[in-house]
């Protein structure tokens, strides 16, 4: 059965959303704490108290000696100091009695004194203590009660149950509780053109093949938010099939999340099967990542469902936004907030009219400043969320931020986190991600971003980074960096510093089918070239050579196709997009291309003193000057580390 294709995308504000979603679930009396169930304490750590818990037995059950030592009558110590000390026998007329830490109290005992304090006297068929001082009555006891009190509060309901407050339970005579039951979600992907991730590993990838991953984010978010997932197996997209499906998972959980289909497509159906099941409520939020999100209620139980969008960020942020709110309203517990911190943007936001904007961004403190730098805003790109330290959110109908503004963000991270942050912006190479492994041996976290050699100078000139990797060929010298350095960064003191040489040279596809010898080729008509972006070093590189050929850029096909990273000409060169495209031996290689190399340039790292000498970046200058970096980057193909850590200016 084809459904009516329906076009028409809302832009519900968030709260009128959240507002419409609340009202329908108060309607049919969902809107609250789930009911408890008694679980055997050893299985109820992270769970939450459907009730309050008040003390069985008191703890201790009896009046306790709380040291190992003697049990005594305190009246009859009264007198005793180091000039006169007493004797008290021990034994049955009952002036002392041994007794260990835990042990009762005898019945005719008021005190307890410290082994330490007493000396052991034997003398003939007696025994006895001496003692230097009197004791107080209680000395050394503690009283039953002490802890918990039969029919005393021990933990309230809504509880979030640490291990210690097992330890009390089980103490004061509990051996189970009640706590809430998980919510049971429902999490189907759907999409014809998604295969499962040990299907990709055994068969590889189609082109149109999307490995299916956003269900393992989904029920990994609801498992960690306190839920109990389903995770579904993936449904094509058959309108019947999907229907089935979600009307038997609303059978049998507390929420449905069905995966993709959720906007507009020729196979988007799920707010159709929504409006036929049940009650649309919602079918586009005004935020994004996520507007196309589809809220409402199916079957006669009134399910709640989600419909969430196809694209990972969207999936994973509309978990955050709508899913684990609703988890947490079940189990009775606060929604939870993730530190906030103040920092300054450095790039300008501009906001999408009439959306909230949820911003990915690394966040590093550099100097005196807090620093957010955006991620990638592409809704596809899940590794901007593995990557990013927070959230910055940009309000709908705003003038977005500019560069040098303070922002919220809300922490994915630790706040301590931020502080052993090194932030590299600049020119990217694989041999960085590397030292960032070794740096967390060190304990500190290496953010990066890519923004070509140019970029990372401009970051180091506004003060949003502790480092640039720069390979700017200067044209008229011959040399690398240098007179950059001087023009861009006049008034910041840095050290630049040698990190490798790297050969770099033309990307080509296997067996060089076109017969590519040099750069001179890129003026052939069936030659395609794809470049770097304006700013890249590699771009500088080029356009050095073409100019010392005597070659015009215009001439060279392919020439205003920018890509921004070396891994990225080298995709657009396998996939057969270009013929070739400058680049290093090291990108090639990973793609399984051929090179043809050509140049040996010099990659430094440009540091402004003030950071050289501070601890933060000690070890990761201790790395470039030790051993196990140089080696590992050796193995790679085309670096040369001879001159690593060695000081250029
Ligand atoms: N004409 C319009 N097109 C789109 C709109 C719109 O308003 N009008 N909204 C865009 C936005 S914003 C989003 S977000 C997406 C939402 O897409 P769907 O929910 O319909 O999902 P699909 O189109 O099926 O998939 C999108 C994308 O995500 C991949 N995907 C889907 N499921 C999974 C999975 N389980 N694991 C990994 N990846 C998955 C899928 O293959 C697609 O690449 O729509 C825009 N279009
Ligand atoms: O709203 Mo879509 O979720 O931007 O990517």
């Amino acid at each position: 059965m084809s459904k009516n294709r329906k076009f028409y995308l809302e832009d519900i504000p968030l709260d009128e959303a959240w507002r419409r979603f609340i009202a329908a679930m108060e309607s049919s009396g969902l809107w609250k704490a789930l009911p408890g169930e008694d679980l055997p304490l050893e299985e109820a750590l992270g769970r939450v108290t459907a009730v309050p818990v008040w003390a069985t037995l008191s703890s201790p059950g009896y009046h306790a000696s709380a040291m190992d030592g003697y049990a005594v009558r305190s009246m009859d110590t009264l007198g005793a100091t180091e000039t006169a000390p007493k004797r008290l026998r021990i034994g049955p007329d009952r002036q002392a009695e041994y007794v260990d830490t835990g042990d009762p109290l005898p019945s005719w005992a008021d005190a307890i004194i410290q082994i330490e304090h007493t000396q052991h006297i034997d003398e003939e068929a007696d025994e006895f203590i001496e003692i230097q001082a009197s004791v107080a009555p209680w000395t050394a006891v503690r009283p039953m009660g002490e802890d918990m009190v039969a029919t005393e509060l021990v933990l309230p309901a809504n509880r979030l149950l640490k291990p210690v407050d097992l330890g009390a339970l089980a103490g004061c005579g509990h051996a189970t509780v009640s706590v809430r039951r998980r919510p049971r979600v429902a999490v189907i992907p759907t999409g014809t053109e998604l295969v499962t991730v040990e299907q990709a590993a055994q068969e590889g990838l189609k082109s149109g093949d999307i490995i299916e991953y956003n269900s393992l984010v989904l029920s990994s978010q609801v498992r960690q938010w306190g839920g109990e997932p389903t995770r579904y197996p993936i449904v094509v997209d058959d309108y019947e099939r999907i229907r089935e499906t979600v009307r038997e998972a609303a059978a049998i959980h507390d929420l449905v999340l069905v995966n993709a289909g959720s906007s507009a497509g020729s196979e988007d159906f799920t707010s159709s099967i929504v409006e036929e099941l049940g009650t649309l409520l919602v079918h586009g939020v005004a935020i994004r990542p996520g507007h196309p999100v589809v809220l409402g209620t199916v079957t006669d139980r009134k399910t709640p469902i989600i419909g969430v969008p196809g694209y990972p960020v969207s999936c994973a942020l509309t978990g955050e936004i709508f899913v684990e709110p609703l988890l947490s309203h079940w189990l009775g517990v606060p929604s939870k907030e993730k530190p906030k911190l103040k920092a300054t943007i450095s790039r300008k936001l501009l906001s999408p009219m009439g959306e909230d904007e949820w911003v990915r961004v690394t966040v590093g403190r550099v100097g005196e400043r807090t620093v957010a730098a955006p991620l990638s805003r592409g809704a596809g790109v899940i590794t901007s969320l593995v990557r990013a330290d927070g959230i910055v959110r940009i309000p709908r109908f705003s003038e977005g931020v500019e560069a040098g503004r303070e922002v919220n963000v809300e922490l994915y991270r630790d706040p301590s986190d931020i502080d052993r942050t090194i932030v590299h912006i600049g020119s990217h190479d694989l041999c960085l991600d590397m030292l960032s492994q070794y740096l967390a041996d060190a304990g500190r976290l290496f953010s990066s971003a890519n923004a070509g050699s140019l970029g990372g100078l401009m970051a180091l000139r506004r003060g949003d980074a502790h480092l640039a990797a720069s390979h700017l060929l200067d044209p008229a010298t011959g040399e690398y960096n240098i007179s950059y350095v001087k023009q861009y960064l006049p008034n910041i003191p840095v050290v630049l510093m040698t990190f490798l040489h790297r050969e770099q040279g033309l990307i080509i596809a296997p067996g060089n089918p076109r017969g590519i010898q040099g750069l001179s080729d890129l003026v052939r008509d069936d030659v395609r070239y794809v470049n770097r972006q304006r700013g890249a070093g590699t771009r500088v590189l080029l356009d050095y050579h073409l100019n010392k050929l005597g070659i015009e850029p215009e001439r060279v096909k392919g020439y205003r196709r920018e890509e921004y990273t070396h891994l990225a000409v080298a995709v657009a060169v396998q996939s057969g997009a270009a013929d070739c495209g400058l680049g290093i031996a090291s990108a090639a290689h990973a793609l399984q291309l051929d090179f043809l190399p050509f140049e040996k340039e010099r990659y430094d790292l440009v540091i402004p003193r003030i950071y050289y000498e501070s601890d933060l970046l000690q070890p990761l200058l201790d790395l470039i000057h030790g051993p196990v970096l140089r080696r590992v980057v050796n193995e790679l193909p085309g670096y040369d580390t001879t001159s690593m850590g060695t000081i250029v200016v």
